[in-house]
């Protein structure tokens, strides 16, 4: 009896080490060798049967490598969006679980090149070999992993300058009804970051390929592409690849924040996102809420602007600027996608097509923008003359509506309306022609003291270039300590508007034509 019984407890121990060998010999991911079947495939999406195990936002992979990521998990049927075009997929293909999610590799090799989603060269400049990966979703700094913005960031533009600050960190929208110059702001900012050391990542969503190619153009044509990277997903690009593209790009820029340094990134536009995102989720079922976007619309874009922040000195002490765009229809910036990034961000620039049409170039409406931290962080020397000029550019635009009315105005006010309106001229700035802190304080001082009183509205333009030229010419010290941070004293001050004065002056002209 008791042979038998030890017998019985042998052949259970043997059964027992036995099984334990076949688990520990099993690859851990043995799930995902699960084989699953496309149901049905539309544009962009494809519906997915029999992968039990699979997780949300895997990565599933098709027959010709087409790649799909995990977006709805139900009963039976699991929602996929793709990640390259669908023409060759159909119905009955099998379905193959990846076991990671969508990563992108990083580094310094992505400098100057143009790619997608998936970090492949669009640019035909050969492959990029890049041996780390990141994901593509990531945790968003914690709020003790944050300093406040205190740096500048300089956009070279002088009414955002001035009046609209952007600080490196921060979250600026640019919005705005289309064709109104909402692009050119973002590529004059990359284009002035040429000395500031800063690096930037243009990613354009849904864009017209023509669009891109122009943009390209400009930073390569203005030297501004050994220190950016453009990231691209254009209308032609399946709308999976499209809601992607961002949070990539993203990635792309958080490895420089982490190594310590300032990126800047652009989301051009934020509006095609959106709709990309609303059209994957009408495909696959998800209720629709207002305007038919989904009711987690508002949530992808704050955990994509989330990622963008100003980290502590003991964490590299790197940032990244986020310049978001979003197209308004009719001027309505109160729709659903404009108010629920403008929510999201630290502040606008509303760029109105009523002052495009006037030539009132960067149409930027002052009245309507706004930057929430940018203030605390322009140039000592900068705030002593910009200071105010947002209040009483707001006056003038109020006083000069006035005055459209045909009423009689007293001596004083006409002063004022005078120099508005030269205030407004010297804000004017053409593209690609991004000016330096010390050009434009010596231009506002100019403004301010009244030497452009005299000169006609159309004749600004050139006084200004003179203005310019001598500053840059004569106070080459000064200009380094104003870059530098230096408060203005009051003998710089007089520096200044001397050096303008000069430069205004009949005879110089004569000095500056044997020159130039
Ligand atoms: N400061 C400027 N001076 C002169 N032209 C400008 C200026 N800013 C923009 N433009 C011109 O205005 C046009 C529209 O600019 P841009 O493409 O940047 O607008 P957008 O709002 O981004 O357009 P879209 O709606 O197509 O995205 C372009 O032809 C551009 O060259």
């Amino acid at each position: 009896m008791d042979r038998d019984r030890s017998e019985l407890v042998r052949a259970l121990d043997e059964t027992f080490d036995a099984f334990n060998r076949v688990v520990a010999e099993t690859p851990r991911d043995f799930n995902l060798q699960e084989i699953g079947v496309v149901r049905y495939v539309g544009q962009g999406i494809a519906l997915v049967e029999g992968l039990p195990s699979v997780k949300s936002e895997e990565l599933v992979r098709f027959p010709g490598d087409i790649l799909g990521m995990v977006f709805n998990i139900d009963p039976g049927e699991i929602g996929v969006i793709l990640l390259d075009e669908s023409d060759r997929l159909k119905a009955g293909f099998e379905v193959h679980r990846t076991g990671r999610v969508l990563d992108v590799p990083v580094g310094p090799a992505l400098l100057g090149r143009v790619v997608d989603a998936a970090g492949r060269a669009l640019d035909n400049r050969g492959t990029l070999r890049l041996s780390m990966r990141r994901p593509v979703e990531r945790e968003v700094p914690a709020i003790m992993d944050r300093d406040p913005v205190t740096v500048p960031l300089q956009t070279g533009i002088k009414v955002v300058d001035a009046l609209i600050p952007i600080g490196r960190g921060q979250r600026e929208l640019i919005l705005g009804d289309r064709q109104t110059g909402k692009t050119a702001i973002a590529v004059d900012t990359i284009i002035n970051q040429k000395e500031s050391g800063v690096i930037c990542v243009y990613c354009a969503i849904g864009k017209r390929n023509s669009a891109v190619a122009k943009v390209i153009a400009d930073l390569k044509e203005h030297g501004a592409m050994e220190y950016s990277i453009v990231v691209v997903a254009t209308e032609d690009d399946p709308p999976g690849l499209q809601f992607t593209t961002p949070y990539a790009a993203t990635t792309m820029a958080e490895y420089f924040l982490e190594g310590g340094r300032d990126v800047l990134i652009v989301y051009d536009d934020l509006t095609r996102h959106a709709r990309a995102y609303r059209e994957l989720s009408l495909l696959l079922r998800r209720p629709p809420g207002r305007e038919a976007f989904p009711g987690d619309i508002f949530y992808i874009h704050s955990r994509l602007l989330e990622r963008s922040t100003h980290l502590r000195r003991e964490l590299g002490g790197g940032s990244l600027t986020a310049l978001p765009i979003v197209e308004t229809e009719a001027q309505n910036i109160s729709a659903y996608i404009p108010t629920n990034i403008i929510s999201i961000t630290d502040g606008q620039i509303y760029l109105s097509p009523d002052l495009f049409q006037k030539g009132i170039l960067p149409a930027v409406d002052v009245g309507k923008s706004v930057s929430r931290v940018g203030g605390k962080t322009q140039l000592p020397a900068y705030r002593a003359v910009a200071g105010d000029l947002r209040l009483s550019y707001a006056q003038f635009e109020e006083l000069e509506a006035f005055a459209r009315f045909g009423t009689r105005l007293d001596e004083e006010t006409r002063k004022r309306i005078d120099r508005g309106r030269r205030v407004r001229e010297i804000l004017k700035q053409a593209q690609y022609d991004p000016m330096a802190v010390p050009e434009q304080i010596a231009l506002f001082l100019a403004v301010n003291e009244g030497l452009l009183d005299e000169t006609a509205l159309d004749e600004i333009d050139r006084e200004e270039r003179k203005i310019r030229r001598r500053v840059r010419d004569a106070l080459p010290e000064l200009w380094v300590e104003i870059l530098a941070g230096r408060e203005l004293t009051h003998g710089d001050r007089e520096v200044l508007i001397r050096a303008a004065r000069e430069a205004l002056s009949p005879a110089s002209e004569v000095v500056q034509g044997a020159n130039y």
